[in-house]
Protein backbone atom coordinates (compact mmCIF):
# COMPACT_ATOMS: atom_id res chain seq x y z
CA UNK A 1 0.00 0.00 0.00
CA UNK A 2 1.21 3.61 -0.80
CA UNK A 3 0.30 6.78 0.66
CA UNK A 4 -0.96 9.10 -1.38
CA UNK A 5 0.58 12.72 -0.31
CA UNK A 6 -1.02 16.15 -1.66
CA UNK A 7 1.70 18.54 -2.38
CA UNK A 8 0.77 20.57 0.80
CA UNK A 9 1.38 17.45 2.91
CA UNK A 10 4.42 16.48 0.91
CA UNK A 11 5.71 20.17 1.46
CA UNK A 12 5.06 19.28 5.04
CA UNK A 13 7.76 16.57 5.20
CA UNK A 14 10.01 18.60 3.82
CA UNK A 15 9.54 21.42 6.32
CA UNK A 16 9.95 18.24 8.86
CA UNK A 17 13.48 17.55 7.23
CA UNK A 18 14.86 21.14 6.89
CA UNK A 19 14.06 21.52 10.60
CA UNK A 20 15.51 18.49 12.19
CA UNK A 21 18.26 17.98 9.70
CA UNK A 22 19.56 20.76 8.11
CA UNK A 23 22.31 19.00 6.91
CA UNK A 24 20.07 16.61 4.31
CA UNK A 25 20.43 18.29 0.72
CA UNK A 26 17.19 16.73 -0.88
CA UNK A 27 17.47 18.65 -4.47
CA UNK A 28 20.69 17.06 -4.96
CA UNK A 29 19.31 13.37 -3.45
CA UNK A 30 16.40 14.37 -6.50
CA UNK A 31 18.72 15.22 -9.01
CA UNK A 32 20.62 12.00 -8.63
CA UNK A 33 17.35 9.90 -8.92
CA UNK A 34 16.20 12.31 -11.92
CA UNK A 35 20.05 12.02 -13.85
CA UNK A 36 19.65 7.74 -12.83
CA UNK A 37 16.55 7.48 -14.44
CA UNK A 38 17.29 9.20 -17.08
CA UNK A 39 20.80 6.90 -17.83
CA UNK A 40 18.04 3.88 -17.45
CA UNK A 41 16.14 5.17 -20.08
CA UNK A 42 18.27 6.14 -22.62
CA UNK A 43 22.44 5.68 -22.21
CA UNK A 44 23.38 7.70 -24.27
CA UNK A 45 22.86 10.81 -26.45
CA UNK A 46 22.01 14.17 -26.13
CA UNK A 47 19.31 14.91 -23.62
CA UNK A 48 18.22 18.77 -23.32
CA UNK A 49 16.53 19.77 -20.07
CA UNK A 50 13.72 22.59 -20.31
CA UNK A 51 14.40 24.28 -17.18
CA UNK A 52 12.22 26.63 -14.88
CA UNK A 53 12.08 29.13 -12.64
CA UNK A 54 11.22 27.34 -9.37
CA UNK A 55 13.04 24.64 -8.12
CA UNK A 56 11.76 21.96 -10.22
CA UNK A 57 13.93 23.60 -12.34
CA UNK A 58 16.61 23.59 -9.89
CA UNK A 59 16.19 19.59 -10.08
CA UNK A 60 16.83 19.56 -13.45
CA UNK A 61 20.10 21.61 -13.33
CA UNK A 62 21.64 19.21 -10.55
CA UNK A 63 20.62 16.24 -12.84
CA UNK A 64 21.86 18.11 -16.07
CA UNK A 65 25.54 18.48 -14.03
CA UNK A 66 25.39 14.61 -13.20
CA UNK A 67 24.62 13.67 -16.62
CA UNK A 68 26.64 16.76 -18.50
CA UNK A 69 30.39 14.76 -17.22
CA UNK A 70 29.33 11.79 -19.66
CA UNK A 71 26.71 12.99 -22.08
CA UNK A 72 26.02 16.22 -24.20
CA UNK A 73 23.37 18.28 -22.33
CA UNK A 74 21.56 21.38 -23.67
CA UNK A 75 19.81 23.89 -21.51
CA UNK A 76 16.64 25.67 -22.17
CA UNK A 77 15.89 28.15 -19.20
CA UNK A 78 12.23 28.70 -20.04
CA UNK A 79 11.76 31.81 -18.16
CA UNK A 80 15.56 33.52 -18.67
CA UNK A 81 16.20 32.74 -14.69
CA UNK A 82 16.69 29.47 -13.28
CA UNK A 83 18.37 28.26 -9.69
CA UNK A 84 21.46 30.01 -9.29
CA UNK A 85 23.49 27.15 -7.75
CA UNK A 86 22.09 24.61 -10.22
CA UNK A 87 22.82 26.69 -13.18
CA UNK A 88 26.20 27.21 -12.00
CA UNK A 89 26.72 23.66 -11.64
CA UNK A 90 25.29 22.29 -14.81
CA UNK A 91 27.44 24.96 -16.92
CA UNK A 92 30.68 24.28 -15.27
CA UNK A 93 29.92 20.24 -15.78
CA UNK A 94 29.56 21.03 -19.71
CA UNK A 95 25.88 21.76 -20.18
CA UNK A 96 25.13 24.40 -22.83
CA UNK A 97 22.57 26.82 -22.64
CA UNK A 98 20.11 27.49 -25.72
CA UNK A 99 17.39 29.08 -26.63
CA UNK A 100 13.66 28.14 -28.09
CA UNK A 101 14.22 28.25 -31.34
CA UNK A 102 17.50 25.67 -30.91
CA UNK A 103 15.80 23.53 -28.23
CA UNK A 104 12.77 22.56 -30.66
CA UNK A 105 15.83 21.98 -33.39
CA UNK A 106 17.63 19.81 -31.58
CA UNK A 107 14.32 17.14 -30.82
CA UNK A 108 15.17 16.01 -34.01
CA UNK A 109 19.11 14.09 -32.92
CA UNK A 110 17.92 14.23 -28.53
CA UNK A 111 17.78 11.12 -26.57
CA UNK A 112 15.81 12.34 -23.68
CA UNK A 113 14.01 15.28 -22.93
CA UNK A 114 13.90 16.43 -18.79
CA UNK A 115 10.89 18.22 -18.17
CA UNK A 116 11.95 20.35 -15.53
CA UNK A 117 9.72 23.45 -15.56
CA UNK A 118 7.37 23.03 -13.20
CA UNK A 119 6.73 20.65 -10.43
CA UNK A 120 4.25 21.02 -7.21
CA UNK A 121 4.22 24.51 -7.84
CA UNK A 122 2.44 23.84 -11.62
CA UNK A 123 -0.28 25.72 -12.22
CA UNK A 124 -2.56 23.76 -14.83
CA UNK A 125 -1.86 24.38 -18.49
CA UNK A 126 1.63 25.79 -19.97
CA UNK A 127 2.85 28.65 -21.30
CA UNK A 128 2.20 28.42 -25.31
CA UNK A 129 6.46 28.33 -25.89
CA UNK A 130 6.43 25.60 -23.57
CA UNK A 131 3.14 23.91 -25.09
CA UNK A 132 4.89 24.26 -28.34
CA UNK A 133 7.88 22.14 -27.59
CA UNK A 134 5.80 19.86 -25.32
CA UNK A 135 3.91 18.92 -28.62
CA UNK A 136 7.06 18.95 -30.62
CA UNK A 137 8.10 16.55 -28.06
CA UNK A 138 5.33 14.14 -28.31
CA UNK A 139 4.77 14.66 -32.11
CA UNK A 140 8.73 13.71 -32.70
CA UNK A 141 8.38 10.82 -30.02
CA UNK A 142 11.11 11.98 -27.66
CA UNK A 143 11.55 9.92 -24.50
CA UNK A 144 9.96 12.59 -22.35
CA UNK A 145 11.67 12.33 -18.06
CA UNK A 146 9.41 14.77 -15.81
CA UNK A 147 10.55 15.53 -12.85
CA UNK A 148 8.19 15.09 -9.78
CA UNK A 149 5.41 15.55 -12.72
CA UNK A 150 4.74 16.55 -15.83
CA UNK A 151 4.62 19.92 -16.36
CA UNK A 152 1.05 22.01 -17.08
CA UNK A 153 -0.40 19.09 -14.68
CA UNK A 154 -2.04 20.30 -11.38
CA UNK A 155 -0.36 17.55 -8.44
CA UNK A 156 -3.15 17.43 -6.66
CA UNK A 157 -5.86 16.73 -9.34
CA UNK A 158 -6.40 14.08 -11.50
CA UNK A 159 -8.11 16.80 -14.34
CA UNK A 160 -5.62 17.24 -17.19
CA UNK A 161 -5.07 20.62 -18.44
CA UNK A 162 -2.31 21.25 -21.48
CA UNK A 163 0.65 19.71 -20.02
CA UNK A 164 3.59 17.44 -21.14
CA UNK A 165 3.51 13.51 -22.35
CA UNK A 166 6.00 12.16 -20.30
CA UNK A 167 7.28 8.83 -21.07
CA UNK A 168 8.92 8.22 -17.51
CA UNK A 169 8.14 10.49 -14.43
CA UNK A 170 10.53 10.42 -11.49
CA UNK A 171 8.58 11.69 -8.19
CA UNK A 172 9.83 12.03 -4.74
CA UNK A 173 8.93 10.07 -1.66
CA UNK A 174 5.03 9.24 -2.33
CA UNK A 175 2.82 9.33 -5.16
CA UNK A 176 0.62 12.56 -5.72
CA UNK A 177 -3.19 13.04 -6.51
CA UNK A 178 -1.80 13.53 -10.20
CA UNK A 179 -0.02 10.53 -10.93
CA UNK A 180 -2.69 7.91 -9.72
CA UNK A 181 -5.69 10.08 -10.61
CA UNK A 182 -7.38 9.68 -14.43
CA UNK A 183 -6.85 11.42 -16.91
CA UNK A 184 -3.95 13.03 -15.04
CA UNK A 185 -1.87 9.36 -14.14
CA UNK A 186 -1.78 8.67 -18.23
CA UNK A 187 -0.01 11.69 -18.75
CA UNK A 188 2.57 10.51 -16.78
CA UNK A 189 4.12 7.45 -18.12
CA UNK A 190 6.11 5.05 -15.69
CA UNK A 191 5.89 6.38 -12.38
CA UNK A 192 9.35 5.58 -10.61
CA UNK A 193 8.86 6.80 -7.35
CA UNK A 194 12.43 8.28 -5.55
CA UNK A 195 13.09 7.77 -1.58
CA UNK A 196 14.97 10.98 -0.79
CA UNK A 197 14.21 10.60 2.71
CA UNK A 198 11.35 12.00 3.58
CA UNK A 199 9.34 11.21 6.77
CA UNK A 200 5.68 9.88 5.64
CA UNK A 201 3.26 9.75 7.75
CA UNK A 202 -0.42 8.14 7.28
CA UNK A 203 -2.81 9.54 5.68
CA UNK A 204 -6.73 9.08 3.78
CA UNK A 205 -5.54 8.46 0.99
CA UNK A 206 -3.53 5.78 -0.74
CA UNK A 207 -3.45 3.00 -3.46
CA UNK A 208 -3.38 -0.44 -3.32
CA UNK A 209 -0.38 -2.50 -4.72
CA UNK A 210 -0.65 -6.32 -6.86
CA UNK A 211 1.32 -7.34 -3.49
CA UNK A 212 -1.74 -5.99 -1.27
CA UNK A 213 -4.27 -8.05 -2.86
CA UNK A 214 -1.99 -11.49 -2.94
CA UNK A 215 -1.31 -10.76 0.44
CA UNK A 216 -4.90 -10.52 1.47
CA UNK A 217 -6.04 -13.09 -1.25
CA UNK A 218 -8.74 -15.77 0.83
CA UNK A 219 -6.95 -19.11 -0.64
CA UNK A 220 -7.77 -22.19 1.36
CA UNK A 221 -6.40 -24.18 3.53
CA UNK A 222 -6.56 -28.05 5.20
CA UNK A 223 -9.19 -26.92 7.19
CA UNK A 224 -11.32 -24.88 4.35
CA UNK A 225 -15.03 -26.36 3.55
CA UNK A 226 -17.55 -24.86 1.06
CA UNK A 227 -19.30 -23.06 4.06
CA UNK A 228 -15.94 -21.86 5.62
CA UNK A 229 -14.78 -20.26 2.49
CA UNK A 230 -18.17 -18.11 1.93
CA UNK A 231 -21.45 -18.02 0.68
CA UNK A 232 -22.45 -15.91 -1.89
CA UNK A 233 -26.68 -15.51 -2.59
CA UNK A 234 -27.05 -13.92 -6.20
CA UNK A 235 -30.13 -11.79 -6.41
CA UNK A 236 -29.31 -10.66 -9.72
CA UNK A 237 -30.65 -10.55 -13.47
CA UNK A 238 -34.07 -10.39 -14.79
CA UNK A 239 -36.27 -11.72 -17.57
CA UNK A 240 -35.19 -8.63 -19.44
CA UNK A 241 -31.32 -8.54 -18.46
CA UNK A 242 -30.46 -12.33 -18.01
CA UNK A 243 -27.16 -12.11 -18.99
CA UNK A 244 -26.21 -9.92 -15.98
CA UNK A 245 -27.36 -12.87 -13.44
CA UNK A 246 -24.62 -14.65 -15.86
CA UNK A 247 -21.89 -12.74 -15.66
CA UNK A 248 -22.41 -11.98 -11.16
CA UNK A 249 -22.35 -15.93 -11.05
CA UNK A 250 -19.35 -16.20 -13.74
CA UNK A 251 -17.24 -13.45 -10.92
CA UNK A 252 -18.18 -14.84 -8.00
CA UNK A 253 -16.84 -18.05 -8.84
CA UNK A 254 -13.82 -17.26 -10.74
CA UNK A 255 -13.23 -15.21 -7.18
CA UNK A 256 -13.38 -18.52 -5.53
CA UNK A 257 -16.35 -18.14 -3.70
CA UNK A 258 -17.44 -21.37 -1.50
CA UNK A 259 -20.67 -21.84 -2.83
CA UNK A 260 -22.74 -19.60 -4.89
CA UNK A 261 -27.12 -19.53 -4.91
CA UNK A 262 -28.92 -17.65 -7.24
CA UNK A 263 -32.16 -16.41 -5.84
CA UNK A 264 -33.00 -13.95 -8.80
CA UNK A 265 -35.21 -13.57 -11.76
CA UNK A 266 -33.22 -15.08 -14.73
CA UNK A 267 -34.31 -18.75 -15.83
CA UNK A 268 -32.82 -21.32 -13.53
CA UNK A 269 -32.18 -23.21 -16.57
CA UNK A 270 -29.95 -20.72 -18.26
CA UNK A 271 -27.70 -20.41 -14.91
CA UNK A 272 -27.65 -24.33 -14.70
CA UNK A 273 -26.67 -24.92 -18.12
CA UNK A 274 -23.41 -22.47 -17.74
CA UNK A 275 -22.72 -23.05 -14.50
CA UNK A 276 -24.01 -26.24 -13.16
CA UNK A 277 -22.24 -25.72 -9.88
CA UNK A 278 -24.41 -23.16 -8.72
CA UNK A 279 -27.58 -24.26 -6.41
CA UNK A 280 -30.80 -22.20 -7.17
CA UNK A 281 -32.84 -21.19 -4.35
CA UNK A 282 -32.30 -19.75 -0.76
CA UNK A 283 -30.41 -20.72 1.85
CA UNK A 284 -27.42 -19.96 4.71
CA UNK A 285 -25.22 -17.39 3.09
CA UNK A 286 -22.43 -14.85 4.47
CA UNK A 287 -23.33 -12.02 1.68
CA UNK A 288 -25.70 -10.92 -1.13
CA UNK A 289 -25.09 -8.93 -4.75
CA UNK A 290 -28.29 -7.17 -5.25
CA UNK A 291 -29.12 -5.29 -8.69
CA UNK A 292 -27.40 -6.04 -11.45
CA UNK A 293 -29.06 -6.18 -14.13
CA UNK A 294 -32.93 -6.05 -12.05
CA UNK A 295 -33.77 -3.09 -14.90
CA UNK A 296 -36.94 -1.11 -13.08
CA UNK A 297 -38.12 -3.69 -10.99
CA UNK A 298 -41.23 -3.02 -9.47
CA UNK A 299 -40.01 -4.72 -5.39
CA UNK A 300 -36.72 -3.08 -5.71
CA UNK A 301 -36.82 -1.79 -1.83
CA UNK A 302 -37.98 -4.99 -0.20
CA UNK A 303 -35.64 -6.99 -1.91
CA UNK A 304 -32.98 -4.62 -0.47
CA UNK A 305 -34.48 -4.47 2.81
CA UNK A 306 -34.68 -8.03 2.98
CA UNK A 307 -30.97 -8.42 3.23
CA UNK A 308 -30.98 -5.46 5.61
CA UNK A 309 -33.91 -7.46 8.12
CA UNK A 310 -31.82 -10.85 7.58
CA UNK A 311 -28.70 -8.94 8.50
CA UNK A 312 -27.16 -10.41 5.76
CA UNK A 313 -23.64 -7.56 4.34
CA UNK A 314 -24.81 -6.75 0.94
CA UNK A 315 -22.84 -5.32 -2.54
CA UNK A 316 -25.35 -2.97 -4.18
CA UNK A 317 -25.04 -2.48 -7.58
CA UNK A 318 -26.75 -0.64 -10.40
CA UNK A 319 -30.68 -0.43 -9.98
CA UNK A 320 -30.62 -1.16 -5.90
CA UNK A 321 -28.73 1.63 -5.11
CA UNK A 322 -31.56 3.66 -5.28
CA UNK A 323 -33.33 1.29 -3.28
CA UNK A 324 -31.34 1.93 -0.21
CA UNK A 325 -32.93 1.01 3.10
CA UNK A 326 -33.20 3.65 5.93
CA UNK A 327 -30.59 3.32 8.48
CA UNK A 328 -26.71 2.69 8.73
CA UNK A 329 -25.08 0.16 6.10
CA UNK A 330 -22.61 -0.48 8.33
CA UNK A 331 -20.32 -3.75 5.97
CA UNK A 332 -22.14 -3.29 3.28
CA UNK A 333 -20.20 -2.44 -0.07
CA UNK A 334 -22.19 -0.06 -3.08
CA UNK A 335 -20.77 0.01 -6.26
CA UNK A 336 -21.70 2.64 -8.41
CA UNK A 337 -20.31 4.02 -11.39
CA UNK A 338 -20.01 8.33 -12.33
CA UNK A 339 -23.70 8.59 -13.50
CA UNK A 340 -25.24 6.47 -10.55
CA UNK A 341 -23.09 8.10 -7.75
CA UNK A 342 -24.00 11.43 -9.44
CA UNK A 343 -27.55 10.05 -9.10
CA UNK A 344 -27.60 9.26 -5.82
CA UNK A 345 -25.91 12.84 -4.56
CA UNK A 346 -28.24 14.48 -7.04
CA UNK A 347 -25.77 15.94 -8.80
CA UNK A 348 -24.43 16.13 -12.63
CA UNK A 349 -22.32 13.31 -13.32
CA UNK A 350 -19.44 15.90 -14.45
CA UNK A 351 -19.38 17.20 -10.78
CA UNK A 352 -18.73 13.48 -9.86
CA UNK A 353 -16.18 13.59 -12.68
CA UNK A 354 -14.33 16.82 -11.11
CA UNK A 355 -14.90 16.00 -7.74
CA UNK A 356 -14.50 11.70 -7.26
CA UNK A 357 -12.87 11.61 -4.08
CA UNK A 358 -15.37 14.38 -2.49
CA UNK A 359 -18.73 12.38 -3.68
CA UNK A 360 -17.21 9.17 -2.81
CA UNK A 361 -16.46 10.20 0.95
CA UNK A 362 -19.87 11.74 0.91
CA UNK A 363 -21.82 8.89 0.24
CA UNK A 364 -19.65 6.63 2.34
CA UNK A 365 -20.26 9.05 5.07
CA UNK A 366 -23.82 9.32 4.99
CA UNK A 367 -25.02 5.68 4.45
CA UNK A 368 -22.55 4.14 6.82
CA UNK A 369 -21.54 1.73 3.50
CA UNK A 370 -18.03 1.41 1.75
CA UNK A 371 -18.59 2.98 -1.92
CA UNK A 372 -16.60 1.72 -4.64
CA UNK A 373 -16.36 4.35 -8.01
CA UNK A 374 -16.05 2.50 -11.16
CA UNK A 375 -14.22 3.76 -13.68
CA UNK A 376 -10.48 4.18 -15.19
CA UNK A 377 -9.60 5.15 -11.63
CA UNK A 378 -11.95 2.84 -8.97
CA UNK A 379 -12.01 4.80 -5.56
CA UNK A 380 -13.31 2.69 -2.17
CA UNK A 381 -14.50 5.03 0.39
CA UNK A 382 -15.07 4.26 3.78
CA UNK A 383 -17.07 6.09 6.24
CA UNK A 384 -14.11 7.06 8.26
CA UNK A 385 -13.37 9.42 5.26
CA UNK A 386 -10.57 6.80 4.04
CA UNK A 387 -10.17 6.35 0.18
CA UNK A 388 -8.17 3.34 -1.06
CA UNK A 389 -7.46 3.17 -5.16
CA UNK A 390 -7.90 -0.22 -6.27
CA UNK A 391 -4.77 -1.43 -8.49
CA UNK A 392 -4.63 0.47 -12.09
CA UNK A 393 -5.93 -1.35 -15.20
CA UNK A 394 -6.22 -1.13 -18.78
CA UNK A 395 -9.40 0.46 -20.55
CA UNK A 396 -10.27 -2.79 -21.91
CA UNK A 397 -12.25 -3.36 -19.25
CA UNK A 398 -14.67 -0.43 -20.30
CA UNK A 399 -17.35 -2.38 -21.80
CA UNK A 400 -20.84 -3.66 -21.00
CA UNK A 401 -20.86 -6.43 -18.47
CA UNK A 402 -17.54 -5.49 -16.67
CA UNK A 403 -19.42 -4.44 -13.77
CA UNK A 404 -22.17 -7.25 -13.29
CA UNK A 405 -18.88 -9.34 -13.11
CA UNK A 406 -17.12 -6.90 -10.57
CA UNK A 407 -20.04 -7.42 -8.16
CA UNK A 408 -20.16 -10.81 -8.37
CA UNK A 409 -16.19 -10.51 -7.31
CA UNK A 410 -16.97 -8.59 -4.26
CA UNK A 411 -19.95 -10.72 -3.09
CA UNK A 412 -17.60 -13.85 -3.05
CA UNK A 413 -14.92 -11.98 -1.28
CA UNK A 414 -17.70 -10.25 1.44
CA UNK A 415 -18.75 -13.74 1.90
CA UNK A 416 -15.36 -14.72 2.80
CA UNK A 417 -15.17 -12.28 5.69
CA UNK A 418 -13.68 -9.73 3.97
CA UNK A 419 -14.51 -6.28 5.24
CA UNK A 420 -16.07 -4.56 3.05
CA UNK A 421 -13.81 -1.90 1.76
CA UNK A 422 -11.40 -4.25 1.13
CA UNK A 423 -13.52 -6.60 -1.16
CA UNK A 424 -14.18 -4.01 -3.11
CA UNK A 425 -10.74 -2.64 -3.44
CA UNK A 426 -10.23 -6.58 -3.75
CA UNK A 427 -12.46 -6.68 -6.45
CA UNK A 428 -11.11 -3.91 -8.74
CA UNK A 429 -8.03 -4.83 -7.98
CA UNK A 430 -8.37 -8.74 -9.44
CA UNK A 431 -10.05 -7.55 -12.18
CA UNK A 432 -7.90 -4.94 -13.01
CA UNK A 433 -4.27 -7.07 -12.89
CA UNK A 434 -6.20 -9.60 -14.94
CA UNK A 435 -6.95 -7.68 -17.60
CA UNK A 436 -3.53 -5.96 -17.24
CA UNK A 437 -2.20 -9.75 -17.85
CA UNK A 438 -4.63 -10.66 -20.48
CA UNK A 439 -4.67 -7.14 -22.67
CA UNK A 440 -7.17 -7.60 -25.90
CA UNK A 441 -10.66 -7.18 -26.32
CA UNK A 442 -12.22 -10.39 -24.14
CA UNK A 443 -15.56 -9.98 -23.01
CA UNK A 444 -16.17 -9.73 -19.25
CA UNK A 445 -17.06 -13.44 -19.11
CA UNK A 446 -13.94 -14.48 -20.90
CA UNK A 447 -11.60 -12.12 -18.76
CA UNK A 448 -13.56 -13.42 -15.68
CA UNK A 449 -12.51 -16.87 -17.10
CA UNK A 450 -8.72 -15.85 -16.58
CA UNK A 451 -9.44 -14.75 -12.91
CA UNK A 452 -8.29 -18.09 -11.66
CA UNK A 453 -4.72 -18.31 -13.14
CA UNK A 454 -4.02 -14.49 -12.03
CA UNK A 455 -4.92 -15.52 -8.53
CA UNK A 456 -2.95 -18.76 -8.22
CA UNK A 457 0.16 -16.39 -10.01
CA UNK A 458 -0.38 -13.78 -7.19
CA UNK A 459 -0.64 -16.07 -4.17
CA UNK A 460 1.79 -18.28 -5.98
CA UNK A 461 1.10 -21.16 -3.51
CA UNK A 462 3.45 -23.96 -4.96
CA UNK A 463 1.83 -27.72 -4.13
CA UNK A 464 4.08 -29.41 -1.59
CA UNK A 465 3.23 -32.47 -3.17
CA UNK A 466 5.74 -33.71 -5.75
CA UNK A 467 4.56 -35.44 -8.59
CA UNK A 468 5.95 -38.96 -9.23
N1 LIG B 1 8.91 19.76 -1.60
C1 LIG B 1 9.87 18.81 -1.52
O1 LIG B 1 9.93 18.03 -0.60
C2 LIG B 1 10.90 18.74 -2.57
C3 LIG B 1 10.82 19.55 -3.71
N2 LIG B 1 11.67 19.41 -4.72
C4 LIG B 1 11.41 20.04 -5.99
O2 LIG B 1 10.85 21.32 -5.86
C5 LIG B 1 9.69 21.40 -6.68
C6 LIG B 1 8.77 22.46 -6.21
O3 LIG B 1 9.46 23.67 -6.38
P1 LIG B 1 8.76 25.10 -6.27
O4 LIG B 1 7.94 25.14 -5.03
O5 LIG B 1 9.82 26.10 -6.38
O6 LIG B 1 7.75 25.13 -7.48
P2 LIG B 1 7.98 24.77 -9.04
O7 LIG B 1 7.22 23.52 -9.31
O8 LIG B 1 9.38 24.82 -9.41
O9 LIG B 1 7.18 25.94 -9.80
C7 LIG B 1 7.20 27.26 -9.35
C8 LIG B 1 7.53 28.24 -10.42
O10 LIG B 1 6.91 27.91 -11.65
C9 LIG B 1 6.10 28.98 -12.13
N3 LIG B 1 4.89 28.39 -12.73
C10 LIG B 1 4.06 27.49 -12.17
N4 LIG B 1 3.11 27.12 -13.02
C11 LIG B 1 3.32 27.80 -14.16
C12 LIG B 1 2.65 27.85 -15.40
N5 LIG B 1 1.57 27.10 -15.65
N6 LIG B 1 3.15 28.67 -16.34
C13 LIG B 1 4.24 29.43 -16.11
N7 LIG B 1 4.92 29.42 -14.94
C14 LIG B 1 4.47 28.62 -13.97
C15 LIG B 1 5.83 29.82 -10.92
O11 LIG B 1 5.66 31.10 -11.33
P3 LIG B 1 4.89 32.20 -10.41
O12 LIG B 1 3.70 31.52 -9.81
O13 LIG B 1 5.88 32.61 -9.39
O14 LIG B 1 4.54 33.25 -11.35
C16 LIG B 1 7.10 29.61 -10.08
O15 LIG B 1 8.07 30.52 -10.47
C17 LIG B 1 9.14 20.01 -6.65
O16 LIG B 1 8.24 19.76 -7.68
C18 LIG B 1 10.42 19.21 -6.77
O17 LIG B 1 10.80 19.12 -8.13
C19 LIG B 1 12.86 18.56 -4.64
O18 LIG B 1 13.96 19.35 -4.94
C20 LIG B 1 13.12 17.91 -3.31
C21 LIG B 1 11.99 17.76 -2.39
N1 LIG C 1 -11.48 3.62 -18.53
C1 LIG C 1 -11.56 2.46 -17.85
N2 LIG C 1 -10.46 1.74 -17.60
C2 LIG C 1 -10.53 0.57 -16.95
N3 LIG C 1 -11.69 0.02 -16.52
C3 LIG C 1 -12.82 0.69 -16.71
C4 LIG C 1 -12.82 1.95 -17.37
N4 LIG C 1 -14.09 2.39 -17.42
C5 LIG C 1 -14.85 1.45 -16.82
N5 LIG C 1 -14.10 0.42 -16.39
C6 LIG C 1 -14.58 -0.83 -15.75
O1 LIG C 1 -15.87 -1.09 -16.28
C7 LIG C 1 -16.79 -1.42 -15.24
C8 LIG C 1 -17.92 -0.44 -15.29
O2 LIG C 1 -18.99 -0.94 -14.62
P1 LIG C 1 -20.47 -0.64 -15.07
O3 LIG C 1 -20.54 0.68 -15.75
O4 LIG C 1 -21.32 -0.86 -13.89
O5 LIG C 1 -20.69 -1.76 -16.15
P2 LIG C 1 -21.97 -2.66 -16.44
O6 LIG C 1 -23.09 -2.15 -15.60
O7 LIG C 1 -22.24 -2.53 -17.89
O8 LIG C 1 -21.57 -4.06 -16.08
C9 LIG C 1 -16.04 -1.42 -13.95
O9 LIG C 1 -15.77 -2.75 -13.61
C10 LIG C 1 -14.71 -0.72 -14.28
O10 LIG C 1 -13.69 -1.46 -13.71
K1 LIG D 1 8.14 18.85 -14.33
Amino acid sequence: MRQILTSAQLRAAERHIFDTRPDVDLMSLAAREVARVTDLVEPTGKVIVAVGPGNNGGDGLFAAALLAEHRPVLLWLVNGRAHEEGLIAAVVAGAQEVDAVSAIGALADCAVVIDAFTGLGSRPGLPPQVATFAAACEAQAVQVVAVDLPSGLDADLGRVSTSFQATHTVTFAAPKPCHVQQPAAARCGRIHIADIGLDIQETNQRIAEEADIAGWWPSPDEGSDKYSRGVVTLDTGSESYPGAALLSCAGALHAGAGMVRYTGRAPSGLILSRFPSVVIGDGRAEATVLGSGWGDTDNAASRVEWAKLHNLPAVVDADALYSLPRGRLDGWLLTPHAGELARLLGCTRAHVEAEPLACVREVSRTSGAAVLLKGATQYVAEPSGRVTLAVRGPAWTARAGSGDVLAGICGALLAAGLPAWKAGVMGASIQAITAGRNPGPYTPDELSARMPSTIAELVGQPSSVSPT
